[in-house]
């Protein structure tokens, strides 16, 4: 196959060839003989992008997605392979919750890796005996799950991780340092109508720089590969970068603050919390500048049902995965963002931190996962039209641009209208 008059994200305009699901040649390329040709009509081919931070919840809370549909959901956002997070049911903490996960996963229409997760009664010795695309995300604090673990067991996992070459990734908050007077007494509303803000008073701003700054110190001490999951603070950011960790920043942190949670009320409440606009802001710069290295969704779906209630009794978690490309090209339409740092922060670098030197890039050698967008055919985001059970986006409003094709290894898994019948693969095996 041919992918003819592509623009590619420095600006050439290439063709690009694909045999056996690899792309197989870059450049200005002549049909052979039976060539099946897509023309590309000079729109904007990037690499399928690599989401290694979603919450695909199965097995166990299959009522809030499934990989079925968390995997339909990332394939028509231009999302071609994801990390799924260890919280399920059971938790993927040993080998056997490993193994009860790669069954489900089975059903992904995407590549996928699958995370080891730490608690106490966890099972290192037959964990590490699976092919695990990362240790985490670590609970240093409790969020969905409940699986915060205390300093000495983060210790004692990531020397672990170190020996075994796996990285580490870390949701770093510091419950110590939360504000626990800011959610005592009456909060009042439910849903949309429930106070959110008292959930950013409570998990402060200065809960994750502190945090960030332990984990990157054990990283030091143990030799393991450290990598900050959801960054939401400028401060929590340079910490990372100066412990000599890698971190990522969720779509939310980047396009919604606390401004935006007398709307979204308990639909906003996810951990580490939205922040202030000006620290907003300060993410934004840190990623169209190049200090943070990875855009990761933290797809964390729950259903209305879930979130139509009080703030405190409201599951922490938004749903991202199909929206993630959709928005950061729509802020590259807006001259915020060039479209080589898109391609960076959500195909490039997470290929290269993770290692996966498949996948990622337009090259010779590399799989054929890909994907077209039109910049010109902006459209406004509607939780209706989004393929995640949960029904409903945080994005809702806003404008993003689709990708008109999906393809994984070189088979189209969404056209722009159906799903195709593809099957993902683990990408560690
Ligand atoms: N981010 C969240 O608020 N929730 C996540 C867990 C997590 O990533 O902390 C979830 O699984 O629901
Ligand atoms: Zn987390
Ligand atoms: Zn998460």
């Amino acid at each position: 196959m041919r992918i003819a008059n592509a623009t590619v994200a420095d600006g050439r305009v290439v063709d690009v060839r694909v045999e056996d699901g690899r792309i197989t040649a870059v450049g200005d390329l002549d049909p052979v003989a039976d060539e099946a040709t897509i023309d590309a009509d000079e729109n904007l081919l990037l690499p399928g992008a690599i989401d290694v931070h979603v919450h695909f919840r199965e097995p166990g809370f299959e009522h809030k997605e499934t990989w079925e549909t968390g995997s339909q959901s990332a394939a028509a956002g231009g999302v071609t392979t994801v990390a799924d997070q260890p919280n399920t049911d059971p938790t993927t903490t040993s080998g056997e919750g490993f193994d009860a996960k790669a069954e489900r996963a089975a059903k992904s229409c995407i590549d996928y890796g699958i995370n080891g997760g730490v608690t106490p009664d966890w099972d290192p010795e037959s964990l590490f005996d699976r092919p695990l695309f990362a240790l985490g995300e670590v609970f240093l604090a409790d969020s969905t799950g409940d699986m915060g673990i205390d300093a000495d067991l983060f210790e004692s996992a990531a020397k672990r991780a170190g020996e075994a070459g796996v990285p580490v990734t870390v949701h770093a908050e510091d419950a110590d340092l939360f504000d626990d007077a800011a959610i005592e007494g009456d909060l009042g509303g439910i849903g949309r109508d429930a106070d959110a803000d008292a959930w950013s008073a409570y998990r402060r701003a200065e809960a994750e720089a502190a945090a960030v700054e332990r984990a990157v110190g054990v990283g030091g001490e143990t030799g393991a590969q450290i990598h900050i999951a959801h960054t939401s603070t400028p401060e929590g950011v340079d910490a990372a970068r100066d412990g000599g960790a890698t971190c990522e920043v969720t779509p939310h942190h980047l396009f919604l603050s606390r401004d935006d949670l007398s709307d979204l009320g308990t639909y906003g409440r996810m951990n580490p919390p939205l922040r202030s606009e000006e620290r907003r802001e300060a993410m934004f710069e840190r990623l169209a500048d190049g200090r943070i290295d990875v855009v990761a969704t933290d797809h964390a779906p729950h259903t209305t049902d879930e979130k139509d209630q009080s703030l405190l009794d409201a599951p922490s978690g938004v749903p991202g995965v199909e929206t993630m490309v959709p928005l950061l090209l729509g802020a590259a339409v807006d001259g915020d963002l060039s479209l080589e740092r898109v391609r960076d922060v959500v195909a490039t670098n997470p290929a290269d931190i993770f290692d996966l030197p498949q996948k990622g890039r337009i090259e010779a050698g590399a799989d054929a996962d890909l994907a077209l967008y039109d910049l010109d055919a902006a459209r406004e985001i509607r939780g209706d039209d989004l393929h995640s059970k949960c029904g409903w986006t945080p994005f809702e409003g806003f404008t993003g641009v689709f990708p008109e094709w999906t393809m994984l290894r070189g088979e189209m898994v969404w056209d722009g209208e159906e799903f195709g019948d593809v099957t993902g693969e683990n990408v560690r095996e």
